[in-house]
Order: C-alpha cells, then sequence, then structure tokens
C-alpha cells in the first residue's frame, strides 16, 4: 500500500473520528439538559395540577401534550446519540468512489448508520442500507446504477471500492478490492468465526446475500442454502434491512423471527443491537401454542418428536408421515369446507353438570339460522346468542340466591357484602362456561380433527390413525405431527387468533415446517410477507416428510445461495462427499483434514481430544444422535473433563466452552471443533442418518473428528480416503 494512500485514508479516518466524538459530548449535554428539563416540567404538573377541573383541565392537557413531544424528540435524540456510539467504535468499514452523470466524482463512506457533518449536513458516513450503499456490495467497478425509494434508478459509474479494518481512530487494514469474493478482509473475518454468539456480517456481505437482504417488504422470499452460506445472517440483515427502508411504517414489534428454540434466538440476539436496532419479536412455533390458548394440552416438543420417532414403529412413522404430508393438507381443506354444509361436531354445553345447550341446539343454529354465513361469522353469532342466555341466566339466579341468603337467620353480612358472595357464587357457576363460549369452545376441534384424518378414506389405515390419535387426545397429549392439524383448525374455523400488526415474517430453518405448519403461521398473521430460509439437506428428523413450503412455494421468489463461508475446505468437501452433493462451493479458509479416530476406549479417546484440541476462546462441541446416549456419556466423561456441560432442551443461554448435545439439537450452531462421538454402524442405521450426520459435521468451522468402535455408518463409509484422516485409538 503507497504511504500516501495510508496517510490520507488515516488522517480522513482522525478528522471523521474527532467529529464524531464532539457530537457525541454535544448530543450528551444536550439530552442531560434535557432529561434535568423534562423532571422539572413533570414535578412542576405534579404540582401545579392538583386539582384538574374547569380551566385548568385545559391548560393541563395542553402542557401533556406539550410534555409528550418533548419526551418523544428526547427518545428519539437519544437513540441518534446511540448509534453515534457505535460508530464511533468502528466509523466505517467501506468505501466507494463514483462518477455520476454530470462526472462529478464522489468517495462514499460506508458504515454502520448516517452521519452527517453538523453544520453544512453533508453526509460523511452513509447507512449501510441506504440505496447508494448497494452499490458497495454488487460485485463490479465500472457502469451501475442503484435505485432510489421512488423507484427511479440513478446511474453511475464505479471506479473503485475499498475496505477497511477500523477500530476507533485507528486505521488497521486498507484494501482497494475490485474483486469482491474471497478478499483478504473476507478471509480474516472467517478467521475467527465460531468463538462467541453470531456476529454481523454486514462489512462483507456478498453480491448475492445483497439481493436478498435487500428485497423489497412485499417480496416473499424463500432462500435456499448449503449449511454456512449465510442464510441466518442473511435473515438478521434483512430485518436490520426492513426496519431501515421501511422506517415510517414498521419497527421491531411489526417483525416476527420464528426459529427454532429460544437457545438458537439467544445465539442470534447480538447481531441486531450490533448493528444498531432492536431485537424484534420472536417465537417458536411451539409457543404459538400459547396464542391458541391450547395450553391445557402437554404438547411435545419437536426435539421429543424426533426423539421418540427415532424409536417408533414402522407404523407410528407411518402415520406420522401421513399427518405431515400435502395429500392429508388436500384433504383437511376439502373437510373444511364440506363443514359448511354439514357434520359440524359441536360439545354439549353444561352448567354443574345439567344441560345448558345441547349440541344438537348449536347445530340447528350454526346450519339453519345462520347457515348463509362463513363458518367463523356463525360461530360468533352463537357465541352472542349463548352469552346473551348465560346473561339471563344469570340475572335470574342472581335473584333466587339474593333471597336465599337473605333468608338465612343468622347475621350473613352487610347487602353489599351479600352481593359479592352472590357474585362470587355467580362466577362460580357460570364462569367456566362463559370463557369456553368466549374462546367458541362448543366447537370440538379435536373430533374435527379426528373426523378429517379420516374424511376421504375409510380404510384400516386411516380407522388405526384416527384410533390412535383419539387415544392420546384423550389424555390430553398433542404430539408434535398433531400440532400443526389442530392449531390450523383452531385459527382457521373459530377466526379468533389474527394478529395483525406483524407485516413480516422471518422463518428460519424451513426445512423443518410441514406445509400445514406454515398455513397455520399464514392464518394467525393475515397480513404478513415471508422470508424463509433453509436447506433441503439439513434434516434432522428421523422420517422424511413433503415439506419446504409445497404448494406455498408456487407464491414465493426462490433465491438460492451456493457459496459457504463457515467450515475450512477440507470439512466443506468431506461434508459435502456425505451426500455426493458437489455443487457447494467454499469460501473457507484451508485447515486440517476431519479426523477418524478408531478406538475401544470412547472416554479417554474423548477426553484427550479435548485436552489437545480445545483452546480457551474456542468452542468445541460432542455431538451423539440422541438425548439418552449424550447422557450416558457426559457422566462418563465429566470426571475427565469437569468443564464439560450437557445442553438440554430447557436451555435458554447460548454458552461456550465444552458441550455435549444431540446432533439434531446442534443445527443452526456453529463450532471451532465438533467431535461426533458415536460415529459407529450400529447408532446410525437409516438412510435419513445421511442427512443427521451430514448436518452434524456441518456445524465445524476448523475440526472435525467422528469417534468409532470400528465400524463407520454406511453413510460415512462410503466416502473416499482422500477426504479424512484416519487414526487408531490416539
Ligand atoms: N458475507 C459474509 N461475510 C462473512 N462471513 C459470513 C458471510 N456470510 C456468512 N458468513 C459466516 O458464515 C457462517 C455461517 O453463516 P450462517 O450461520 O448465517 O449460515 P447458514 O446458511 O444459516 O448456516 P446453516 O444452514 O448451516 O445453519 C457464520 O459464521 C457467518 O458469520
Amino acid at each position: 500500500m503507497e504511504q500516501t494512500i495510508w496517510q490520507k485514508e488515516e488522517a480522513h479516518l482522525k478528522q471523521i473520528s474527532a467529529l464524531l466524538k464532539q457530537q457525541i459530548e454535544v448530543q450528551t449535554n444536550h439530552l442531560k439538559k434535557q432529561k434535568g428539563d423534562i423532571v422539572e416540567e413533570r414535578t412542576q404538573a405534579s404540582s401545579e395540577f392538583n386539582d384538574i377541573s374547569g380551566e385548568s383541565a385545559i391548560q393541563f392537557s395542553q402542557m401533556l401534550q406539550t410534555m409528550q413531544l418533548r419526551e418523544r424528540e428526547y427518545v428519539q435524540q437519544s437513540e441518534q446519540l446511540a448509534k453515534m456510539q457505535i460508530l464511533y467504535k468502528s466509523p466505517y468499514f467501506g468505501r466507494i468512489s463514483l462518477e455520476n452523470e454530470q462526472g462529478d466524482r464522489e468517495h462514499l463512506y460506508i458504515g454502520l448508520s448516517t452521519f452527517r457533518e453538523p453544520v453544512t449536513d453533508d453526509v460523511l458516513i452513509y447507512d449501510w442500507r441506504a440505496p447508494i450503499s448497494s452499490l458497495f456490495y454488487e460485485n463490479k467497478v465500472g457502469q451501475a446504477r442503484y435505485q432510489i425509494p421512488d423507484g427511479e434508478y440513478i446511474s453511475v459509474t464505479i471506479q473503485g471500492r475499498r475496505q477497511y479494518k477500523v477500530k476507533y481512530d485507528e486505521l488497521l487494514q486498507v484494501l482497494d478490492a475490485d474483486i469482491y469474493v474471497g478478499d483478504e478482509v473476507l478471509q480474516s473475518l472467517l478467521s475467527d468465526t465460531a468463538k462467541e454468539k453470531m456476529k454481523s456480517i454486514v462489512a462483507t456481505i456478498q453480491s448475492d446475500q445483497n439481493i436478498v437482504i435487500r428485497s423489497s417488504n412485499k417480496d416473499n422470499l424463500i432462500v435456499l442454502g448449503p449449511p454456512g452460506s449465510g442464510k441466518t445472517s442473511v435473515a438478521m440483515q434483512r430485518i436490520a434491512f426492513l426496519l431501515y427502508e421501511y422506517r415510517q411504517t414498521m419497527n421491531a414489534r411489526s417483525i416476527l423471527l420464528i426459529s427454532p428454540s429460544d437457545l438458537f434466538n439467544d445465539y442470534i440476539s447480538n447481531v441486531l443491537p450490533e448493528l444498531g436496532e432492536e431485537n424484534v419479536q420472536h417465537t417458536t412455533y411451539y409457543r404459538l401454542l400459547r396464542d391458541l390458548k391450547l395450553t391445557h394440552y402437554k404438547a411435545e416438543t419437536s426435539y421429543e418428536n424426533i426423539e421418540r420417532l427415532q424409536l417408533a414403529t414402522d407404523e407410528g412413522r407411518e402415520h406420522y408421515a401421513f399427518k405431515g404430508s400435502h395429500n392429508y393438507v388436500k384433504q383437511l381443506l376439502n373437510y373444511i369446507a364440506s363443514i359448511k354444509k354439514a357434520g359440524m361436531p359441536f360439545y354439549n354445553l353444561k352448567v354443574e353438570g345439567k344441560l345448558f345447550v345441547s349440541a344438537k341446539k348449536l347445530t340447528e343454529l350454526f346450519y339453519e339460522k345462520y347457515g348463509a354465513l362463513d363458518i367463523d361469522f356463525r360461530l360468533k353469532k352463537i357465541r352472542n346468542v349463548l352469552l346473551e342466555k348465560v346473561g339471563q341466566q344469570k340475572s335470574k339466579d342472581r335473584k333466587v340466591l339474593m333471597k336465599e341468603l337473605k333468608a338465612v337467620n343468622a347475621y350473613i353480612g352487610t347487602d353489599k357484602e351479600i352481593e359479592q358472595q352472590v357474585n362470587e357464587k355467580l362466577q362460580k357457576r357460570y364462569g367456566k362456561l362463559e370463557s369456553t363460549i368466549q374462546q367458541l369452545g362448543f366447537v370440538n376441534i379435536n373430533k374435527m380433527y379426528i373426523n378429517s384424518l379420516g374424511f376421504e378414506k375409510d380404510d384400516l389405515f386411516m380407522q388405526a390413525i384416527q384410533e390412535a390419535t383419539t387415544e392420546t387426545l384423550k389424555n390430553r397429549i398433542l404430539y408434535y405431527e398433531d400440532l400443526a392439524p389442530i392449531m390450523y383448525l383452531q385459527a382457521i374455523v373459530k377466526g379468533l387468533y389474527a394478529n395483525n400488526t406483524i407485516k413480516h415474517i422471518v422463518i428460519d430453518e424451513i426445512q423443518d415446517y410441514s406445509y400445514l405448519q406454515l398455513l397455520t403461521i399464514k392464518a394467525m398473521h393475515p397480513k404478513a410477507h415471508y422470508t424463509l430460509l433453509g436447506d433441503k439437506n439439513q434434516l434432522v428428523h428421523p422420517q422424511m416428510k413433503d415439506s419446504l413450503a409445497g404448494p406455498l412455494a408456487k407464491h414465493f421468489k426462490v433465491v438460492e445461495l451456493n457459496k459457504s463461508y463457515r467450515s475450512t475446505n477440507e470439512i466443506t468437501d468431506f461434508m459435502s462427499a456425505i451426500l455426493n452433493n458437489t455443487t457447494t462451493q467454499s469460501l473457507g479458509v484451508s485447515g486440517e483434514k476431519p479426523q477418524v479416530i478408531e478406538t475401544v476406549t470412547v472416554t479417554d479417546t474423548l477426553a484427550q481430544l479435548v485436552k489437545v484440541q480445545f483452546k480457551e476462546q474456542d468452542s468445541f462441541v460432542i455431538l451423539c444422535k440422541n438425548k439418552l446416549a449424550c447422557e450416558q456419556l457426559y457422566h462418563e466423561l465429566k470426571p475427565l473433563v469437569p468443564q464439560l456441560q450437557l445442553v438440554t432442551e430447557e436451555q435458554k443461554v447460548y454458552m461456550k466452552g465444552i458441550l455435549i448435545m444431540p446432533g439434531y439439537m446442534a443445527k443452526g450452531f456453529e463450532f471451532t471443533t465438533v467431535v461426533v462421538a458415536d460415529a459407529n454402524a450400529g447408532v446410525y442405521t437409516e438412510k435419513m442418518d445421511a442427512y443427521l450426520l451430514y448436518t452434524m459435521a456441518s456445524r465445524a468451522t476448523r475440526q472435525l473428528f467422528f469417534v468409532t468402535g470400528g465400524t463407520l455408518p454406511k453413510a460415512l463409509a462410503h466416502i473416499g480416503e482422500q477426504y479424512y484422516r484416519k487414526e487408531e485409538n490416539i
């Protein structure tokens, strides 16, 4: 690098940094003063307006408005200050040099947020999400154009692109990079991944990722890509982009992120704050149960489901597969359509064991009185009728109870106390019924589900599914495969649970979702657009199901990412060999080949591996096929490796160090070292296990080990010896 460029850049950085520092001071003082004024104003208001009636009420409401305005301003300015403080730590990471159509030349510095010269208002740093910054991420110099918010395109000539590593006012690295992919900055960033929680990739977003990130909110996207292609990273930067681009209409509460687990959410929880944005709403599919008021069931989690299916009989697996199939969804939709004409199952409504309204009466109301309306409207009409009837019955009972209590000879309280006692009795008698009616709980959703299973075919297979499902539901158990149909019926038939505030939903690991699960999410969020991300090969469930958005995919734009940034080239090659998948391009660094270790003393071998390979700042995970194997190994290994931590489903906080967990739970995470501790033919026996092993292997950034008792599983045994090293009993 020429000395002069370095010096120029250094001087520029010092100047910007000093300006940032100065502005932070100005803003901090300003906010301090403003806070003082607000506190004083509030104190004054509360002492002056003790009595707010007549004239003073008007004054008070005027003052209240001014105070609210000032407080809003204060919040906005505090947010700006927070952004400047983030910027100060690393003012920018890139620059593009442009010439516009008039022939004017400009250098645009790109950072995490916009920073303007306080006097001239010129932009000194462009937010990476600003339309013009898009040029920085495109993989070219020369003619280019960018789109401004009104849709118009502006043409420019890109003359050069520069990348920086900057810490406060210290320039660490300057790189002129015309060719973006695989450049040095990216390489050096890649070489220290997997040490902590997920980080933002904003300085090195690649052009194919950039297109996804900057797509309009209205584009419904399915993003597919192999392990480590940056799907989760893209999802997070896309959220940050949406928050910026649509800041007038969207905020952190209008975006919902659905991820596999709370632990995963914690793993990604630093990304948005690092980008100066608030974390958006997060949920898991399982937690949507709560919104549908289905908490009175013991619902199986997806991890419990995997464990159960690993051990299930062929019949159990066939039932599972049918419930997640597109065929069943078609059948269910036909069933729901048929309900308009006949067959809606209702409960008899009872009060204290006595019939209040019969299912027959509800059926009459549904098909005769309100038969012309949509299903959910009919139910809401019936709800009104029932609530009125409860109201009438309550007032009759009230009179009788008052009379009875007052007639008691012994003193039982004042009129007010008696009234209270009557209210309590009425609440006890009718409270549950009222809330059932409010929730349209007079519809027998379970029966609907069972009926839907045998709706189009009444053969032995269907009868067996119906019988088994009836039994579990009777015991208030919801198997994972029963969640989606019941949730869907609950949402669609009752039409009660629509959340209209959510404008965009991001779902990671979409390959885990059945078509019906997605339909349920859609039914619950009718105003939302979608970004779905996944990989059809990262399947950790023992039973294949029809997935990847199903027929919904027709309405999505499918984008494929095919470069992988996580693992060393050697690990990527090995993991691609598991599935004979040659399309993944590795952009990682080079490292050691994965190693297969044959041993009869697994515990000692693992302890030795930890001793030799684990470094304090790294992450190290031991994976087994299931929970039981992990628990057993944990107890054996713990005395030898005291730092070892067993990760369980209940874990909500992401931790570093030496971990042990079932392979399926590791999906989405990355670790410096991955050790598959039970790589035996007797453990990974099924066809689907190849996908599980592929997913497990793909978690490793730098080192991958397979510990085996001697015979490798079929899924690994076919891999050519050029892809790994072999060692006997280290
Ligand atoms: N453009 C990029 N610049 C630098 N690092 C990147 C880039 N894209 C992805 N990475 C890094 O690659 C790793 C994998 O990214 P990420 O977890 O987002 O991929 P993924 O496709 O969701 O993976 P998987 O499907 O295996 O869970 C992360 O460490 C991430 O920081």
